[in-house]
């Protein structure tokens, strides 16, 4: 094009009407020339609007995260300071993470009915029903327990929470949990069990005063251990899943807190906890939900045709222990982010010392529900379980006091009766859990 005009402009014989040619076509190119850089001042222009419109809509994000944040403002400030007040004594402020959850609920609800200081946290995840986390909120409020909406990954909320109180102890429950889940959703492990960890030691490291922390891990963490029963000086480095090791990382986490900044720490291993307000994700809720609706349960066994086994622990026995490692924990050292001398690092079996096979496991269920369950048998598939586990909770009763009393028949009578108080009809057939004993699920 360019060239075409050029010729135009300079012909290679000159003469009159080529002149004039050549003015209009000057006159066209200098039309032409005009155009484009009106274009150039329009394209100018309309970046210019497109980086300022999109610099609008990130202040607009921005502050719209920050105004419509379900927490802050001076009335959520004065419910938290109301439900940090301690009532007794000699009495604690505790932060409990996970307080929507199942041991979360349990824990929050002793401390608060011995007169202690209590403030929930936790996110409300869909990992199961939060309509059942939202109920164990509702139950916690009417016992004048505040439970804030967060997630412990969030730095500038923790930092909130410890400007606003200062708190003498943190029970960190909050956690991705299930053992299995691990396969389908790795990620939601490392996002609570090892960045939240990582959040909220980071806070508590740097609050001041620094918490005594009591921690949730996890009996999981004996991995392929063989040596029965488990003891907190086995091996704990062959986990099976990926639940367990972020789990075995956490103790590690929680130890370098320790030697650095000087935080107490206790972490608790946990074994199969049931019970009322329980997990509706874990084998013997699941097991109820299915045998009252007439629907067939997989039951797990392993290889050489041997039965898996759990040492099942009640609900009421894991929150002593957990009340009884707040009472002894000592003090923190640190101050401003150091380390004042050595600080207190335990680790406990919180276990019932009784494995129970899973077939005996719906035995009881069976009996308590009056309904033949309908079994399918399949061998475990290799997806994180281990063959059994069985705790030694010697450590833990000399140190502690812990002294498990349910055993599985009678924990899971209460579990079935709150069940059927909680959910009245099943779940899924909306007919009442009497209508499903004798409907399509066989009486015994
Ligand atoms: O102690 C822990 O640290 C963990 O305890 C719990 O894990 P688990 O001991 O695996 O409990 P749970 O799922 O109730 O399965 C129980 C048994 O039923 C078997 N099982 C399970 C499901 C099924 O459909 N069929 C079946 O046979 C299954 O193979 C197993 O043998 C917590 O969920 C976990 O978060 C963690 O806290």
């Amino acid at each position: 094009m360019m060239r075409l005009m050029e010729a135009e402009l300079f012909p290679s014989t000159p003469g009159k009407v080529k002149i004039e040619r050549a003015h209009t076509i000057n006159r066209q190119f200098n039309r032409c020339f005009a155009s484009t850089s009106t274009m150039f001042l329009w394209a100018l222009f309309l970046i210019a609007l497109t980086a300022s419109y999109l610099s609008f809509q990130s202040f607009v994000d921005t502050s719209s995260r920050y105004f419509n944040a379900s927490w802050g403002g001076m009335h959520w400030e004065k419910q938290i300071r109301a439900s940090a007040t301690v009532r007794r004594p000699g009495g604690m402020s505790v932060l409990v993470t996970g307080a929507a959850g199942f041991v979360g609920t349990h824990v929050s609800l002793a401390l608060r009915k011995r007169g202690d200081g209590v403030v929930g946290l936790d996110n409300f995840n869909s990992y199961y029903d939060p309509s059942l986390k939202k109920a164990r909120e509702a139950l916690l409020e009417s016992h004048g327990v505040f439970v804030v909406e967060g997630d412990i990954d969030d730095a500038r909320l923790l930092a909130k929470l410890f400007d606003v109180v200062p708190f003498t102890h943190v029970m960190h429950l909050a956690a991705q949990a299930g053992v299995r889940y691990a396969i389908e959703n790795p990620a939601s492990y490392v996002h609570s069990n090892i960045a939240g960890l990582v959040t909220l030691l980071e806070a508590c490291k740097s609050a001041d005063p620094q918490p005594a922390v009591v921690w949730a891990s996890s009996s999981s963490v004996y991995g392929l251990n063989e040596k029965a029963p488990f003891s907190e000086a086995d091996r704990t480095d062959r986990p099976a899943s990926l639940y367990a090791a972020t789990k075995k990382a956490g103790e590690e986490i929680t130890h370098t807190y320790n030697h650095i900044y000087g935080l107490s720490i206790t972490g608790l291993r946990f074994f199969t906890v049931y019970g009322p307000w329980g997990r509706p994700d874990m084998a013997y809720f699941s097991f109820t939900r299915n045998i009252l609706q007439g629907k067939p349960i997989t039951v797990y066994r392993g290889k050489n045709r041997v039965d898996l086994a759990r040492d099942f622990t009640f609900i009421d026995d894991i929150v002593k222990g957990c009340v009884a490692s707040l009472d002894t924990a000592e003090k923190s050292t640190g101050s401003g982010g150091r380390k004042g001398s050595p600080a207190q690092y335990r680790i406990y079996n919180l276990g019932n010392t009784s494995p129970v096979t899973v077939p005996a496991l719906v035995g009881i269920l069976e009996r308590h529900l009056k309904v033949k369950a309908k079994k399918n048998v399949v061998e475990m598939p290799g997806n994180g379980d281990v063959p059994f586990t069985h705790a030694n909770i010697s450590l833990a009763r000399a140190e502690l006091g812990y002294k498990p009393t349910t055993n599985l028949e009678t924990g899971l009578k209460k579990f079935v009766r709150w069940y059927l108080s909680y959910y009245g009809y099943s779940p899924r057939s909306g007919g009442s859990a009497a209508e499903a004993t004798t409907g399509s699920a066989k009486s015994l």
